[in-house]
């Protein structure tokens, strides 16, 4: 479990910026030291502003976009290219501008999909692909980024406190089902999942997030705050703007990033 350091931007957008040309170098650094990378997205307006911010930085080409492989923490179980999916915006704010190899694009199932509207049959699915793309290795590839929009309430992916899919140990995939952020059905992964990434990052923008990042930095447990059981295996970065760190002890962040 690596502890979590955290990096505090003047507003969200410079957060989004800073976060974009952070995430470029660490594709950058993967695919030379590996030949590729491995990149998990995450949904919302912090993970959307991120993807944008990426699409509009001169330096996006320095990311060979053949050798990356990006996977979905969670999705909302709805339609083929309803314009709620996570993968639509993703598609909007970033994968449209840059054409990456799209065998190396993982999104999570549609509702009708393969799968129809059976979320928990779309997260078995998913298990296999990650499974399949871990190479026997394990259940799911080294991810080298899994990134985390954290919500108000301090949830992650659709791991939502104290609801069933939060306190899931075994499998890397789940369905969700009556989530308090709608859509109610979701497919995400789980803590597990999460946890075996070389580096999670957590991404939290705005006032109304600076009570969960209060409470998810303050020793709260994992079903109460999810966001407090997202760790890296190397790393765990919290990236806010000061909006979101104003009720976190000021000794929890170095000076230089005020
Ligand atoms: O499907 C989703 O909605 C996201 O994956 C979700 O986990 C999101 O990241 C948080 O709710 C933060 O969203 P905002 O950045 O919009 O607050």
């Amino acid at each position: 479990m690596s502890v979590p350091q955290l990096v505090v931007h003047r507003d969200k957008e410079l957060m989004a910026q800073a976060a974009a040309a952070r995430l470029i170098t660490r594709i950058v650094d993967a695919q030379s030291a590996r030949g590729s990378a491995s990149v998990v997205l995450t949904g919302g307006r912090n993970g959307n502003g991120l993807l944008a911010a990426l699409a509009a930085s001169p330096a996006r080409d320095a990311i060979d976009w053949s050798r990356l492989d990006l996977w979905w923490g969670d999705e909302r179980f709805l339609p083929e290219g309803d314009p709620e999916r996570n993968v639509t915006q993703a598609r909007a704010a970033l994968l449209d501008a840059v054409a990456p190899d799209p065998s190396r694009i993982h999104a999570m199932p549609a509702s009708d999909g393969v799968y129809g509207d059976d979320a928990d049959a779309a997260a078995a699915g998913y298990a296999a692909e990650l499974a399949a793309a871990a190479g026997g290795d394990g259940a799911v590839p080294s991810f080298d980024v899994l990134m985390l929009g954290v919500g108000p309430d301090t949830h992650v992916a659709s791991l939502f406190p104290e609801l069933p899919a939060v306190r899931e140990t075994e499998r890397t995939v789940v369905g969700v089902r009556d989530a308090p952020k709608p859509p109610p059905t979701r497919v995400s992964l789980t803590l597990p999942a999460i946890r075996t990434a070389r580096e999670v990052w957590l991404l939290a923008a705005g006032e109304d997030k600076a009570e969960a990042a209060e409470t998810a930095l303050s020793g709260a447990g994992e079903i109460q705050a999810p966001a407090a059981g997202a760790y890296g295996r190397d790393r765990t970065l919290w990236l806010l703007d000061t909006a979101a760190a104003s009720r976190l002890p000021r000794a929890l962040y170095p000076p230089a990033s005020a």
